[in-house]
């Protein structure tokens, strides 16, 4: 069995963690954190884990972190960070749900995320977590950088674009929608029940930290400079993300073809559900699995080509690909413990 250490067990993520760990057959939940609720029975707090997780959270202090096999960070940017350099020394594998070590460059990390970076050094080392177009890297990793929610669905929308040279690199638009468990658990007026619930609006239009992201992953797939605009909005959902990729096409392609570039790409991957040409993927269809699911669109027969995607932003957008990457870590399958299907309705 795999011991399991979660910091920042009660927040969306770390909950979602829970659930998907404590009915994986390899995981063993070791250690859960939480400053503020130190010594509450995990189940107390989460009654849907009666049953099914007996231990309580602790402090993360007090919790022994280095007897596990691996550590989830599902906490705010800048926590691994400090943390991640003494569970690694002692051979803990670290997965961080946050952006610590997503961005190699130091100084655009810095820049976007306003914070003074303490482990630099483990920068190189990470391998980000995005395993339909990393798989063979995570395989041999120690440290994770899973990736943001809304760069998912961008990367995995575009990538095969960009693999084929199919669009202009330097004309990419992502127009994205997020459900509102996207901003974590917390008391902020801006996600009140009264201010989101009925309403609809973009947000971080003038720059977003998942740009720098999300353009530096896709740089990797072509030779043309990449130059995304990505504008998210929060729509009065709790999970979900629908992403509307938009990209000129410089080459002659037929419809057919356009597909087919999708359905090869993803034809071995069982998180990735290429629909058919024209379909409109609907965010409830992977509510709480970890399942993205995928259509190609061309108005007119025109020259822009439309990519629609849906994902759970908890599950594939956060802990089901943190789940998926250690899987591959420990060498299990894949899918382990992430064949839930989606809720309907
Ligand atoms: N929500 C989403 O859809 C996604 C989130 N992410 C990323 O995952 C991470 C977690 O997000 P989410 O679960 O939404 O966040 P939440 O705000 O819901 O939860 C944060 C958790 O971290 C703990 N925490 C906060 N500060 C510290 C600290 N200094 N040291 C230790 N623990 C701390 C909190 O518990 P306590 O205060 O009791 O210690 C809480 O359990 C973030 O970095 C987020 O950007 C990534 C993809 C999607
Ligand atoms: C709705 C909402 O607020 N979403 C978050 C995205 C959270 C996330 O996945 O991103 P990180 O891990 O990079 O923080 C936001 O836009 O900040």
């Amino acid at each position: 069995m795999i011991k399991v250490g979660i910091v920042g067990g009660t927040g969306y993520t770390g909950v979602e963690l829970l659930r998907l760990l404590a009915v994986h057959p390899e995981a063993q939940l070791t250690a859960i954190t939480s400053r503020k609720e130190d010594g509450l029975p995990v189940a107390d707090m989460y009654p849907s884990l009666r049953g099914r997780v007996d231990l309580a959270f602790s402090a993360p202090d007090k919790a022994d972190l280095t007897q596990c096999d691996v550590v989830f960070f599902a906490t705010p940017h800048g926590v691994a960070m400090a943390q991640a350099p003494e569970l690694l020394a002692k051979g803990v594998k670290v997965i961080d749900l946050a952006a610590d070590f997503r961005i190699k460059d130091r100084a655009v990390f810095e820049k976007t995320y306003k914070i003074d970076h303490t482990a630099p050094e483990l920068l190189e080392q990470a391998v980000y977590g995005l395993v339909e177009l990393n798989r063979e890297e995570i395989k041999k990793a120690n440290l994770i950088a899973n990736p943001g929610c809304y760069p998912t669905t961008m990367q995995l929308g575009f990538a095969p674009l960009l693999k084929a040279g199919v669009i202009d690199a330097g004309n990419l638009i992502a127009d994205c929608k997020s459900g509102v468990s996207g901003a974590g658990r917390k008391a902020e007026i801006g996600i009140l029940f009264s201010e989101a619930s009925d309403s609809f609006k973009a947000y971080g239009v003038s720059g977003h930290r998942h740009t720098p992201e999300t353009s530096a992953q896709l740089q990797r797939f072509t030779n043309d400079k990449v130059s995304l605009i990505f504008t998210p909005h929060l729509v009065p959902m709790i999970r979900g993300m629908h992403s509307t990729l938009y990209g000129k096409l410089t080459k002659d392609i037929s419809n057919e073809e356009l597909q087919k570039l999708f359905e090869d790409a993803y034809a071995n991957e069982p998180f990735v559900d290429v629909m058919p040409f024209g379909s409109h993927p609907e965010t409830r269809t992977t509510k709480g699995s970890n399942m993205l699911r995928l259509a190609v669109h061309r108005p007119d027969n025109g020259n822009t080509v439309i990519v629609l995607v849906v994902q759970d932003n908890l599950v594939k957008g956060a802990s089901g690909q943190a789940v998926q990457c250690m899987n591959l870590m420990f060498g299990l399958p894949e899918d382990m413990g992430l064949n839930t299907i989606a809720l309907l309705p």
